[in-house]
């Protein structure tokens, strides 16, 4: 299987390439040349069978040219032995026809984790082969950067720096970030958004000369092995409520479109997925962009579901893509756009290709909260605030379009993380489980950096060759 970049003017390169590429040399993100398509009998086998047993059947045809078959299983296995539930990612009933798939259960309490503990033994896995070094980088709005401290700290053959906007993470997912205390991780608070800490990386990519020297290695959800990780959970839960007997619908709270996107990946490969709906708190470009066929970006605004405050949806490219008919040219142009404008027109074909599959609802902060309190009323369900933006979504698809498939709706983070909304909401102050008991009380590493691309990679090359030494800094609020 060979991947392809969204930009056309890449060479296409083998799972293990991309998978440490990360983004193209020509600015676009990877997409594998085509989608293996699992039968139904395939997918109805899925019954009854563990967490990894599928995702060894959804990953294997993607990477089995490269990675033998009991290595993948070895490192399927152990990326989810830690997981705190024994069906690794759980559905929990919300309501008549309206289901929640708990991604929380791995060690930083997000979703991240599903694909991040997979990816972390992947690299290694190539790394090691190799007999090579990289440089883990990451842009973060709090929970990818936990997500990738937590799987990548214990590994020799890196060194991580994680980039999350200063100020704009609640306070665990900053102190997951900075108090691991491992000399190879380096979390940088970044004077600006999570679009500015994205930007950054990309243009680390961007320069051939580090790229090559450092060895750079992306974690973010451009790189495809993230989203290949992330289908797999849409083939488990939607087995377990009858698929491919009965279609179910999704809802995914969304920023930077990899988890969405994951759901349609699943959908090409033969998951009878009805409506893929894209969920977001008031960083809205999507729903507005879905209803006006106007891709134009706004300001950032901070709110109580901080991991999507996001503007700059990285994974909508590859999604544009496809709708285009994998049209690399008009790509290249409305990006080209994106980056001189704020802006482009998505063509009436793509939209239509893209409406065909998708809805989108934007949510507000008051609706957020009010459903933090409904579920706790009603369902008594502890429910974090991006989840919720995902909840009140499918409450609209459901007034909009009947109530004619199972909605799943994924639950993207554990309340815990996000204790104050859930208590401004419903008055309980969610505890962390044991696990990450003493979390708040131990001391933190990070810097602070401008948001200028020649501080980041001076402090990026330094570390690398070892002339900077971490101070600890007090933690800003
Ligand atoms: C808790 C949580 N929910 C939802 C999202 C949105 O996911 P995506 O960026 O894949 O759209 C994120 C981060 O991206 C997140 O951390
Ligand atoms: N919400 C994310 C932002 C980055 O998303 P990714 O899936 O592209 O890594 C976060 O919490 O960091």
């Amino acid at each position: 299987m060979k991947y392809i970049s969204t930009r056309g003017e890449a060479a296409p390169l083998s799972f293990t390439q991309t998978l440490l590429a990360g983004l193209a040399p020509d600015g676009g993100l990877y997409l594998p040349q085509d989608y293996p398509r699992l039968s139904q009998e395939e997918i109805a086998g899925f019954a009854g069978r563990s967490y990894a047993e599928v995702a060894e059947a959804v990953i294997s045809p993607y990477v089995a040219d490269e990675i033998a078959a009991p290595a993948l299983r070895g490192m399927i296995e152990a990326a989810y032995a830690s997981f705190r539930h024994p069906a690794v990612a759980p559905l929990a009933q919300l309501d008549d026809n309206l289901f929640t798939l708990e991604l929380f259960h791995g060690p930083t309490l997000a979703f991240k984790d599903l694909a991040m503990q997979l990816l972390a033994r992947l690299v290694e896995h190539a790394l090691h082969a190799r007999g090579q070094r990289a440089t883990i980088v990451g842009a973060t709005s709090g929970d990818t950067g936990a997500a990738a401290i937590e799987a990548f700290s214990g590994l020799r053959q890196v060194d991580v720096f994680i980039l999350y906007p200063h100020g704009r993470v609640s306070e665990v997912q900053r102190r997951q970030m900075t108090t691991v205390g491992a000399d190879n991780v380096h979390a940088i608070a970044i004077e600006g958004s999570f679009d500015d800490a994205q930007a950054a990386v990309k243009a680390l990519f961007n320069n051939p000369p580090l790229r090559e020297k450092l060895n750079l290695c992306g974690v973010n959800s451009i790189n495809w092995a993230r989203i290949l990780a992330q289908t797999v959970y849409y083939f488990t839960s939607a087995v377990a409520l009858g698929a491919p007997y009965r279609p179910v619908s999704f809802v995914t709270p969304t920023g930077n479109f990899g988890d969405v996107f994951a759901g349609w990946i699943a959908k090409r490969m033969g998951l009878p997925v009805d409506r893929l709906v894209i969920a977001t708190n008031s960083n809205d470009i999507l729903p507005r962009a879905l209803a006006s066929g106007a891709y134009a970006l706004g300001e950032v605004r901070p709110t109580q579901s901080p991991s999507m405050d996001i503007q700059v949806s990285s994974n909508f490219e590859r999604l544009l893509f496809e709708a285009s008919g994998r049209d690399a040219p008009t790509i290249r142009a409305k990006m080209a756009q994106l980056a001189q404008s704020r802006s482009f027109d998505i063509d009436a074909g793509a939209l239509n290709a893209i409406r065909a599959d998708f809805d989108a609802f934007s949510v507000s902060e008051e609706q957020t909260s009010q459903e933090i309190a409904r579920l706790w009323r009603e369902a008594r369900y502890l429910c974090d605030p991006h989840s919720a933006v995902g909840v009140s979504a499918a409450r609209r698809e459901a007034l909009s379009r009947g109530a004619r498939t199972p909605l799943v709706v994924l639950g993207t983070a554990h309340a815990a993380k996000f204790p104050d909304a859930i208590e401004a909401a419903t008055g309980l102050r969610p505890e962390l489980p044991p696990h990450l008991a003493g979390l708040m009380e131990r001391p933190e590493h990070f810097s602070v950096l401008p948001n200028d691309q020649g501080e980041i990679e001076r402090f990026i090359r330094a570390a690398v060759s070892g002339e900077t030494g971490r101070e600890p800094q007090k933690a800003a609020s």
